[in-house]
């Protein structure tokens, strides 16, 4: 079984839009957990466009189950995590301004920043996971500068195969995601996945990346939400995620 921790941002979007408190963010995380999530995810970008850094700190003694904070490592950040303690935090290389993570870390040219911060993370007793494309030679640098497991940006899985619907068996990109997965597995990091999964990719990426230990999805669950309501919408994720 692969667990599945539930990306909330979405519904922080739809509560920003008229500035009270609807919906409510902490009743929802806790209304994910109650309907089956594994974990809660949250990713506060430096404009608090969605996620705030109150609500991350909010939701710190609510969550019950996992708790995963993504973001890039500035100051604010790491301060934030670290003040927090989530269960596991997943670093990703994003710039402040970028629409949404459409990348990677590049784990030898950034491998003593990924080092030093990493380590320090650790030390705070967290799970560190670092986001990585589907490249077989970034894997090594993500061991060495001490992260527990990748993971895996599945933006152009996701892209390739709403392209290739009919026979996503042919998916040129599909060997780099295991490969780098088989990997991974080889030197002893778990792997987690993540953006723009959804539930028509998400069971053949299950079947076909077997070490698969989580999957965070957000902006997809949250748009089925709108037509099968929540507690529907994460029992259907959670069936494409059984071994
Ligand atoms: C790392 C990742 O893929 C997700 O955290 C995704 O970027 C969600 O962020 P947004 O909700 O801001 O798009
Ligand atoms: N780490 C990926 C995540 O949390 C959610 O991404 P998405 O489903 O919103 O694309």
């Amino acid at each position: 079984m692969t667990k599945l921790s539930v990306n909330i941002n979405k519904f922080a979007t739809l509560r920003n839009a008229r500035g009270g408190n609807l919906p409510d963010i902490l009743k929802v995380a806790a209304d994910c957990e109650t309907f089956g999530a594994d974990g809660i995810t949250v990713h506060p970008r430096p404009d608090e466009r969605h996620i705030r850094y109150r609500d991350v700190r909010e939701l710190k003694p609510l969550v019950t189950t996992e708790f995963n904070i993504e973001g890039y490592p500035s100051k604010e950040f790491l301060d934030l995590v670290l003040e927090v303690k989530p269960e596991q935090c997943t670093l990703v290389p994003d710039p402040p301004g970028v629409l949404t993570s459409n990348t990677g870390w590049d784990t030898i040219q950034h491998q003593s920043f990924l080092k030093e911060v990493i380590g320090t993370l650790k030390a705070a007793g967290i799970r560190v996971s670092i986001f990585l494309n589907p490249e077989v030679d970034k894997v090594e640098g993500a061991k060495t500068a001490g992260a527990d497991r990748i993971e895996l940006y599945t933006g152009p899985y996701a892209e390739e195969y709403h392209n290739a619907l009919t026979q996503p068996q042919n998916l040129a990109l599909f060997n780099d995601y295991k490969n780098t997965a088989v990997k991974a597995t080889e030197i002893g990091l778990d792997i987690n996945a993540g953006h723009d999964l959804n539930l028509d990719n998400l069971r053949y990426f299950k079947l076909h990346i077997p070490q698969l230990k989580e999957v965070s999805i957000g902006h997809a669950l949250v748009c089925d939400a709108i037509y099968f309501g929540l507690e529907n919408t994460i029992q259907m994720y959670k069936r494409l995620l059984v071994d």
